[in-house]
């Protein structure tokens, strides 16, 4: 088994079986597909829907907002002002080593984040390797080593006011703010940032989704993860 899996190298890039060093069998590369989109766009919601037809079984789910950086030495109110739409919020170094992991069928440990607090929270996640990997996030088509490791790159294009009708109701309901609160941020950060950094990152899609979650193109998404998984 070792000379085997030595040899593995030579094999297509495409298709690349590695050696799974805790059983010996051999895994193929896992597809990894970026879903991008403004806050409130409806990407978890597209991943949700998509995962949920195409079974849970060989499909993982990366959350990008799982790797804003940790911030447990700043106070609560140094926290709160913070930009969370700009790039530098995020840990990148970490992100594109646990997405390279998964690749190579390596299960990670997924950070957690806490919106209310702002900040990583303690626990983390086992994420074992799949067929089908998801990265989910604002920034998902943002860095060009991330980029070069996903085999589909989408972004949920939806608009600014319906996005940001979605974010007031659910940051208000889930994620501890208040209506001011929510107002002013978008203000301040959300909306430049937005146009500054993430709907020019639609420009690396393969697929641009019109209305968000809309249902035939969660369908088409969904039918190209199963066509994978029944030939892998
Ligand atoms: N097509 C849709 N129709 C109605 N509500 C939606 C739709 N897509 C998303 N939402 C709602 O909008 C909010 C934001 O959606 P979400 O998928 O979390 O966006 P994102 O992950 O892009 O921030 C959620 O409360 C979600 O239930
Ligand atoms: O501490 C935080 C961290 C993030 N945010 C906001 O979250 C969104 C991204 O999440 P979506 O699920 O894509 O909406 C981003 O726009 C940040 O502004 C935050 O407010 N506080």
């Amino acid at each position: 088994m070792l000379a085997f899996c030595l040899m593995l190298p030579t094999l297509s890039d495409i298709m690349r079986p590695v050696c799974n060093h805790l059983t010996g069998s051999i895994m193929t590369t896992p597809f990894i597909i970026g879903i991008a989109g403004g806050s409130g766009s409806g990407k978890s919601t597209v991943t949700r829907k998509v995962i949920e037809a195409a079974g849970t079984e060989h499909t993982a789910v990366i959350i990008q907002d799982n790797y804003y950086r940790d911030q447990s030495d700043l106070t609560f109110e140094q926290r709160i002002h913070m930009n969370y739409d700009h790039p530098h919020a995020f840990d990148w170094a970490l992100m594109a080593e646990q997405l390279d992991d998964l690749r190579n069928n390596v299960p990670i440990q997924m950070p957690t984040y806490n919106y209310t607090e702002h900040t990583r929270a303690k626990e983390t996640v086992v994420v074992a390797p799949a067929t089908v990997i998801v990265l989910e996030g604002i920034f998902a088509l943002y860095d060009k080593a991330l980029r070069d490791m996903m085999s589909l790159k989408i972004y949920v294009d939806t608009d600014p006011d319906v996005r940001f009708i979605r974010r007031l109701t659910r940051d208000i309901q889930e994620r501890g703010r208040s209506m001011d609160n929510v107002i002013s941020q978008y203000k301040a950060t959300v909306r430049p940032m937005h146009n500054q950094f993430v709907e020019p990152s639609k420009r690396f899609a393969d697929v641009i989704l019109p209305h968000g979650a809309n249902d035939p193109a969660v369908d088409m998404i969904t039918a190209k993860i199963i066509s994978l998984i029944q030939s892998s």
